[in-house]
């Protein structure tokens, strides 16, 4: 991919890209945990966004399994029915369901007729052999398309701020991963993630809000609410379920998460260090002085609100340094042996040479939903101009949320419609002749 990244510039967007000799539009699908993003080559943004959380009632006697997904298929309430996700760890883990979330992605906003477009998928650098192979037979076999590539994640987000050699610092549901690229290529060996991703921040907001007794409510249990002064007992008719008729767990913890994300918007903060933020001293905690911010309010959808202090740095606090984390909750992670973003950067460096180091460090690039809570940046900054000092280091961040959130899905759309991205797609006939091992030899 190298020599493609002279022609490369972050504002370039062809609107086809040339295949067979025809302008046809391809399609870019960037599947996430959190999100599943589709949309046409050359566009500025995917038009179509769904999440990757499905439902599902399971079989029973004679019924099928049904499935619900969707925006508005999920979020509907459905007794019995199971919130479900197809990822793990940023990659597939259940293949009967993912393809189905694709297509559906695919084919509710953008064209029915899969046969005729070329695709482009992203993938993370971790992701194994098998599950590549997997991806380009269901691309050429199930949706029966005329050309597939398999780029990384990494490498788009990079295209997206117009670098083809740099860091890139994903922060998304399942975890933070750190990917060094230079001309276009994954440096394989530098490659460090960690679970501390956008997930890992809303268990720890959850996790504060059962220490300290604060009612999480979601937005579908509240039918009504009249304003209340903070900290007092809301003033809400909350929704009542008919015996059988009650969502499940997972569909109540699938809507807490919806509110737990509002909290990560709106309030949470991220210490700007660098180092780690001061210890809690209890009621008087030292931090907030030190800190010297302003608290700030959240309103949860029952009308219940309070103002958080230092308890909104806190709980992001064990990104950057695992000791700090809250660990009242079964299945946290273990704060002695999973690295920090600064371990993790640290880890990422170690084995590549110095004047590479300088060029990679030179373009930082944060990307990923998960980094836009406030001051990510400005921590991830003091942090590498604390452990690498020097001129030449310079993060960068789009400042506007949706390039952050898309990075991976902008990076792929400008790729596949550059000119010279032609000669790369795996065409039908290749994968007819040579089978799926294919995959690895040409999507490197
Ligand atoms: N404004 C925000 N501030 C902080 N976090 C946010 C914000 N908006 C969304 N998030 C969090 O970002 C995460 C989703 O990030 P993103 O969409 O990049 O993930 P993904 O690419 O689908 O997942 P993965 O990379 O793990 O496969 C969620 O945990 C969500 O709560």
């Amino acid at each position: 991919m190298s020599h493609l990244h002279q022609t490369l510039s972050s504002n370039q967007a062809p609107s086809t890209v040339e295949y067979g000799g025809d302008e046809i539009s391809a399609i870019v699908l960037d599947p996430g945990t959190a999100w599943t993003r589709a949309g046409f080559a050359g566009e500025d943004t995917p038009k179509s966004v769904i999440p990757s959380d499905y439902g599902v009632i399971d079989a029973v006697g004679d019924e099928p399994r049904k499935l619900f997904i969707g925006d508005n298929d999920v979020h509907a309430i459905r007794p019995g029915m199971e919130i479900r996700n197809p990822m793990s760890d940023g990659i597939v883990s259940d293949w009967d369901t993912a393809p189905l979330l694709w297509r559906a992605a695919i084919t509710s906003r953008l064209t029915t007729t899969l046969a005729e477009h070329p695709l482009l998928m992203t993938e993370p650098s971790w992701n194994p052999p098998k599950n590549r192979e997997k991806t380009i037979e269901i691309a050429f076999e199930d949706f029966d398309v005329p050309a597939f590539y398999l780029a990384k994640s990494g490498v788009c987000a990079g295209f997206a701020s117009g670098k083809a050699t740099g860091l890139v610092i994903d922060v998304g549901a399942s975890n933070i991963s750190i990917t060094p690229i230079h001309d276009g290529l994954v440096l394989r060996k530098g490659c460090t993630r960690s679970p501390l991703g956008g997930s890992f921040l809303s268990d720890q907001i959850r996790a504060y809000f059962a220490s300290a007794a604060i009612p999480l409510t979601a937005h579908y249990q509240v039918l009504s609410k009249n304003a209340v002064e903070a900290w007092k007992p809301a003033d809400a008719v909350y929704k009542t379920f008919a015996p059988g008729q009650e969502p499940t767990d997972s569909y109540k913890r699938f809507q807490e998460e919806r509110v737990l994300t509002e909290f990560k918007e709106y309030t949470a903060q991220v210490w700007t260090g660098p180092g780690p933020l001061p210890p809690s001293t209890g009621a008087h905690d030292a931090a907030t002085s030190l800190l010297s911010t302003t608290g700030r309010p959240f309103e949860f959808p029952d009308g219940y609100n309070l103002v958080f202090n230092s308890e909104r740095h806190r709980v992001a606090e064990g990104i950057f340094h695992p000791p700090s984390m809250l660990t009242n909750y079964a299945g946290h992670p273990d704060p002695s042996s999973t690295l920090g973003l600064n371990a993790l950067i640290h880890a990422s460096m170690k084995d590549v040479d110095i004047e590479l180091k300088q060029l990679i460090l030179n373009n930082v690039v944060i990307t990923g939903a998960g980094s836009l809570v406030y001051g990510f940046t400005d921590r991830v900054n003091a942090e590498i101009a604390a452990a690498f000092p020097g001129p030449r280091v310079r993060v960068m961040a789009a400042g506007n949320s949706v390039e952050r959130r898309y990075a991976g899905w902008l990076g792929g759309s400008i790729l596949a419609s550059l000119g010279a991205f032609h000669q790369l797609w795996i065409s039908r006939k290749e994968y007819d002749e040579h089978g799926a091992g294919i995959v690895e030899k040409r999507c490197k």
